[in-house]
């Protein structure tokens, strides 16, 4: 059985092509361009392939429509799990149709070609940023929570999840399950892959960084917010528990209808906890400023994620503030 995986070569993507690797028999067709991605991810996940033959990358930008065709026309393509995006929600701000086009053109033009080829299951990285800023009543946010982003980057998600909706009503055979995640961080238990992101922007590798002396500082973006500490709050989950998330949805699909989940483990924790946090498993006290609010950001974003447990059976195996700062320090000493 094949399954298309796309931006792979990425932090969530390539945790779950290991998982893959380890619990499945699935041959794995891999569309990255290296945008943000890395050829050495691909060597990794190849080194992890004790057959040899379980993995074929296509350096292949998703934009180029025709040469992605030849790529379904090449293999039997039947699962689709499609990661490659645009992420960065302050960049969003600033260059909104970079996010139009990479996240939501690109996937309308993939599920097109889905649909063509006869894909049966096709998973999606949505994220928390399409609920926007929740009401606190809705606090924690389920699925059902009206959606309402307030950044370029979750509208590109919530539009891709419309295309994909749309396209699984008018055609029986394709089936989808949604993947909100919330904030993922932390690496691989077993230190193979982990974020190599350049130029991160994400909280728990920034805060890495900054204990290993990569960076002389960091910066609180906002202690203004109406939270506790007045730093925003997230709810952060380790990637190993998120890709766990994919292998069980492709399962779930088998005998149940598509549908959207949250993947998160129902706890906020704020911006300066966070850094505590990674003070103390790194035993460095690294300085840190507070500067003013960063474009685009929600004060609080927690999951209930009662329907992915109920429904799916997840079992988170990692839910440890600690041990996903821990993970990303380590990782961050690898690279
Ligand atoms: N990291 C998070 O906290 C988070 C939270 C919510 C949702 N997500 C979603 O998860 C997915 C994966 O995120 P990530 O953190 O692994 O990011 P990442 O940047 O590490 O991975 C994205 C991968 O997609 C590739 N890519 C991007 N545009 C492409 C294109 N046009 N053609 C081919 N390849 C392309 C990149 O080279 C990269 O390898 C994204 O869809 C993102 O929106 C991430
Ligand atoms: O150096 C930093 C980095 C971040 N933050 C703060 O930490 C929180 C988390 O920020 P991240 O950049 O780590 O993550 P975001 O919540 O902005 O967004 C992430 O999670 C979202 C879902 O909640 C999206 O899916 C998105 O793709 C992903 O980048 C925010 O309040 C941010 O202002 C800082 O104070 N300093």
């Amino acid at each position: 059985m094949q399954i298309l995986i796309t931006g792979a070569a990425g932090y969530i993507g390539s945790h779950v092509v290991k998982q893959l690797l380890e619990e499945t028999n699935y041959e794995i067709i891999i569309i990255d361009n290296l945008c943000t991605g890395f050829e050495n991810t691909i060597k990794t996940l190849n080194s992890l392939d004790t057959s040899n033959e379980r993995i074929k990358f296509y350096n292949q930008d998703l934009s180029i429509w025709n040469e992605v065709e030849e790529v379904f026309k090449e293999n039997d393509i039947k699962e689709i799990i499609h990661f490659a995006a645009s992420l960065v929600v302050p960049e969003s701000v600033e260059l909104p149709l970079k996010y139009y086009l990479n996240n939501t053109a690109n996937t309308s033009n993939l599920v097109s070609l889905a649909v063509k080829y006869g894909v049966k299951k096709f998973i999606f990285s949505s994220t928390a940023a399409t609920y926007g800023e929740p009401d606190k009543k809705f606090i924690p946010v389920n699925e059902t929570c009206p959606t309402s982003p307030i950044n370029p980057y979750g509208n590109s998600k919530l539009f891709s999840e419309s295309v994909i909706k749309d396209t699984a009503f008018a055609n029986d055979d394709f089936k989808f399950v949604i993947l909100r995640y919330f904030n993922v961080a932390g690496a691989d238990i077993e230190e193979k892959i982990g974020q190599s992101t350049l130029n991160a922007t994400h909280l728990i590798k920034v805060a890495a960084e900054a204990a290993l002396r990569k960076r002389e500082k960091m910066a609180i973006f906002g202690d203004d917010y109406d939270t506790e500490d007045g730093t925003c709050i997230r709810d952060y989950i380790h990637v190993q528990d998120l890709a766990d998330a994919h292998l069980k949805a492709l399962e779930y699909l088998e005998s149940n209808p598509s549908d959207t989940f949250n993947c998160g483990y129902g706890y906020g924790y704020s911006v300066k906890e966070v850094i505590e946090t990674m003070k103390k498993v790194s035993g460095v006290d690294f300085q840190v400023d507070i500067v003013p609010r960063r474009a685009g950001d929600p004060s609080t974003l927690i999951s209930d994620n009662t329907k992915i447990k109920t429904k799916m059976n997840w079992v988170p195996k990692y839910n440890d503030l600690e041990l996903i700062c821990k993970t990303a320090l380590e990782w961050e000493k690898n690279i």
